[in-house]
């Protein structure tokens, strides 16, 4: 577990002098950022204890929220300042709308859920949540603002993806590949770049705005952990802590 630190960049600088703008996020974001990477669901899709119920409640949510990420890729992609950041947003946007759709039918088929319950399904209050920031961050934010958010959904990901690939696959194909897609070495490999990425238009800010990412990062990592615990809890309602600022 990363150690929780509530300094400045500057001050995390002073501690150990080659540290990364993105390793900051994280410390910040602590103990949010080991709830959402460390989440008993996240370690239930890699025992293959997950009842399907909950996978089920996960997967139909997660699927809206897809939606959502998508557009904030293209607001990206909008607002990178080199076609070598475009070309590596629009590589995931691509890879998001095609082979990642692909995923989610045939487990929605498998587990019983049909196209008219994901097709239609509201979102529930956390993922409402997660889209008003998304959604705020990068359509009406900066580049570095919306990149800290697509950085914590990624980056969590590719986290619990590691560990959990260490464990023999659990025999539904839903987990198995859902293990196996955050474990890959092109999701690494695309999350090295964003990590990059954010130490390079991070790093340079002013104090003000490191704070605003870290913010935004650490507001992240909570609604990662919310997400996770109503998938596991059933419970659909949103802890007051999240309550979406208007
Ligand atoms: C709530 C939530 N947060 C983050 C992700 C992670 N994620 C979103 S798209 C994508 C690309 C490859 O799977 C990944 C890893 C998620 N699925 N759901």
């Amino acid at each position: 577990m990363p150690e929780a630190f509530s300094g400045s960049f500057q001050d995390f600088l002073t501690t150990k002098t080659d540290a990364r703008f993105t390793d900051w996020l994280a410390a910040r974001a602590e103990p949010h950022w080991s709830a959402a990477t460390g989440h008993a669901f996240t370690r239930a899709i890699g025992d293959g204890t997950m009842p399907d119920d909950a996978y089920a409640r996960y997967l139909i949510e997660d699927y809206t929220f897809i939606t959502d990420l998508a557009s904030t890729l293209g607001y990206l992609v909008a607002k990178a300042p080199s076609m070598r950041s475009k070309a590596r947003l629009s590589g995931f946007l691509a890879l998001l709308t095609s082979e990642e759709n692909d995923y989610f039918l045939r487990s929605f088929e498998a587990l019983g859920v049909s196209p008219s319950v994901y097709e239609t399904a509201a979102q529930g209050p956390v993922t409402r949540a997660f889209a008003d920031m998304l959604l705020t961050s990068s359509g009406k934010g900066t580049y570095a603002e919306g990149l800290a958010c697509l950085l914590c959904a990624e980056w969590s990901y590719l986290t619990w993806g590691l560990r959990e690939a260490q464990k023999p696959r659990p025999q539904h194909f839903y987990l198995a590949e859902w293990i196996d897609l955050h474990a890959v070495e092109g999701f690494e490999t695309f999350v090295n770049w964003i990590r990059e990425e954010m130490d390079a238009v991070g790093s340079p800010l002013g104090a003000e705005e490191q704070e605003r990412l870290a913010e935004i990062f650490t507001r992240m990592s909570m609604l990662e952990t919310a997400f996770f615990d109503a998938a596991w809890t059933g419970e659909a309602t949103l802890p007051a802590d999240l309550a979406v600022r208007s």
